[in-house]
């Protein structure tokens, strides 16, 4: 039918330009056309026994490469078409598609992608992204068929805006290079390095616990991305760099400064479709003085890269243990990620440096403030839902006990209770709300039968998945026995995907577990988390991660280190 329409358009476009030389030369046939001899010599040329002068056939030549470019752009464009034809979604525009959805603030921005689903899911609906055909893809069933296919790995372009910030680290790098980090990386993250973190987790929780202090008492709430945004910020400095950040304690650090700036220029470029084309996007941020941002943030991973470097340099030559001593009083140093990456360019990995650069930044960008928002958004359904806060206490208390001893790998198995809540809380607010893979082949789906065409962008919303009612009854409340091992088994595996799935999903979901668990776990057993925010009053926003506008706001109290059910 689209091609039916088209060709119907292209035949139009023809009989235009023909009926408008027959109107302007009332003797024209086409069929008598001819070239004059004197072409190059005169001003006026014969056709059909009608003279056109030089600006006229100019013009005429051009509509019809016009006409011809347009029919081919239709052409190319068939099978697009051709499927949004049988799909619902938002009106597009030519050029900008349904771009006007997503100009506003990041509030608004958030609300209408809700309303979009609301309105046009669970099926898949298209969405024209600026000339882009993109399809949601909703449904446990299509999202696993789409994240675990060898067709679907390759990021949207969209994802070429984060390339200021992260370079070709793995989340935005493409499909060739991914491949060959992801194969390398991935059994990096295995459960002995990840023990090995625990000293870093427990030694910035317990700086989190000291700086919570001044809090306790208070009646104005105070909010909870101020003291835990520094805390996951120094945990992934400190296990993927090895560096001691301390924003902790010293608040002004030009690391953590450049880090958020570059986010927030990151996400202002999404909303600003003039700084799309990188050429224009780069003289901006040059004229603005603002690539300076970049330049800072990358400072201290270079420096630390590159003194690394030289003490492996060093320890090769004297042949030294693996695990290597690089502070100056001579203290053993833990094994971190970057020590892994230089490790693994020893046995042949060959990272160039800014391949090395790019990963270690990925993993500080990707695990920090992702961890950050998740912590504060479970605190803050914890203090909304005291019964659910109080469960999860006793659970700590009979995994810990009333001593002081802190928590070991082992100890977080057990904070069974504890994982379903952290689980519901990722369910209700997936920090990633929106991920976005561009199909290199075809990819067939079960809703509709459709055949989505190479090209297709599929937009995943874990916030839409996680929302549907035929999966978590009531989803907008706060329920961590959706994740219980009764109704966990009742659900499609791909119903949970806050960590997105498959073979590009989330590398540091692991890390991300373990260092939250921990980190909830202390502040439950050092104080309890209190609110006069409801559920309803939550509003979310969306930069380029998904946050609470009103921030996370609580009071605290000291715990006395007993179990609830043992108090009265
Ligand atoms: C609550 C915490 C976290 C959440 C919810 C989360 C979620 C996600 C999601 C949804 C993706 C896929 C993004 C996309 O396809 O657009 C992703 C990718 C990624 N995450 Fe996480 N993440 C978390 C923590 C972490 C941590 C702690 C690290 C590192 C230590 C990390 C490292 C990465 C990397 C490197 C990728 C790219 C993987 C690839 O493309 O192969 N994340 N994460």
């Amino acid at each position: 039918m689209v091609i039916l329409e088209d060709l119907y358009i292209a035949t139009f476009s023809v009989v235009v330009v023909v009926e408008a030389l027959k109107k302007r030369f009332p003797s024209f046939d086409i069929a008598k056309m001819e070239v004059s001899q004197g072409f190059h010599s005169s001003s006026k040329y014969l056709a059909g026994g009608f003279r056109l002068t030089k600006t006229e056939l100019t013009a005429y030549a051009i509509i019809s490469f016009l006409v011809i470019l347009w029919c081919n752009y239709k052409w190319s464009r068939r099978r697009f078409e051709k499927l949004a034809a049988r799909m619902t979604g938002p009106p597009a525009y030519p050029i900008i598609g349904s771009g006007l959805q997503f100009i506003g603030t990041p509030q608004q921005v958030m609300e209408r992608i809700i309303k979009l689903y609301d309105t046009f899911g669970p099926e898949p609906f298209k969405i024209w992204l600026g000339t882009s055909l993109g399809v949601t893809i909703n449904k446990p069933e299509d999202v696993q068929i789409v994240l675990n296919s060898s067709k679907a790995l390759a990021k949207d372009p969209f994802y070429k805006f984060f390339r200021n910030t992260v370079g070709e680290g793995l989340f935005s790098a493409p499909v060739d290079k991914w491949r060959r980090h992801r194969r390398i990386i991935t059994p990096v993250f295995n459960a002995n390095l990840l023990e090995q973190f625990f000293p870093v987790f427990n030694e910035k929780n317990k700086i989190l616990i000291r700086n919570l202090k001044k809090e306790i008492g208070k009646s104005e709430p105070f909010d909870l991305w101020d003291y835990i945004a520094d805390t996951t910020l120094d945990i992934i400095c400190q296990t993927a760099l090895g560096y001691n950040l301390d924003t902790q304690s010293n608040s002004e650090s030009e690391f953590a400064e450049a880090l958020t700036k570059a986010s927030e220029l990151d996400s202002m470029r999404i909303y600003k479709p003039w700084l799309y084309p990188d050429i224009i996007f780069s003289i901006y941020v040059k004229l603005t003085g603002l690539h300076n941002i970049y330049k800072t943030l990358h400072k201290l991973p270079i420096q630390v890269i590159s003194e690394m470097k030289k003490v492996y340099a060093q320890n090769k030559k004297a042949k030294l243990a693996s695990v290597i001593d690089v502070s100056c009083d001579e203290e053993k140093r833990l094994k971190v990620f970057l020590d892994t990456l230089l490790e693994l360019n020893e046995t042949g990995a060959n990272f160039s440096d800014a391949e090395i650069r790019d990963e270690v930044v990925t993993m500080m960008i990707g695990g920090s403030e992702t961890s950050a928002i998740t912590n504060c958004f479970c605190l803050l359904m914890l203090a909304i839902h005291p019964d659910i806060q109080d469960k999860v206490y006793d659970e700590i208390y009979n995994v810990l006990g009333d001593g002081d001893e802190t928590i070991t790998i082992e100890d977080t198995t057990k904070l069974v209770y504890l994982e379903q809540v952290l689980r519901e809380t990722l369910r209700l607010y997936p920090v990633g709300p929106l991920l976005l893979r561009q199909l290199q082949d075809d990819v067939k789906i079960i809703s509709g039968n459709h055949v989505l065409p190479k090209g297709t962008t599929c937009i995943i919303s874990p916030m839409a998945t996680h929302h549907l009612p035929e999966l978590y009854p009531n989803p907008w409340s706060f329920n961590p026995d959706n994740f219980d091992p009764e109704n966990i088994n009742k659900r499609h595996k791909f119903s949970f995907i806050a960590f997105s799935g498959g073979p590009r999903g989330c590398i540091g979901s692991k890390y991300a577990m373990l260092s939250m668990k921990v980190l909830i776990s202390t502040f439950l057993r050092n104080y309890s988390v209190h609110t006069v925010t409801k559920l309803n009053d939550i509003k979310l926003k969306l930069d380029l991660l998904m946050r609470s506008v009103h921030g996370y706001p609580v009071t605290i109290q000291p715990r006395d280190r007993r179990p609830t059910y043992k108090r009265n």
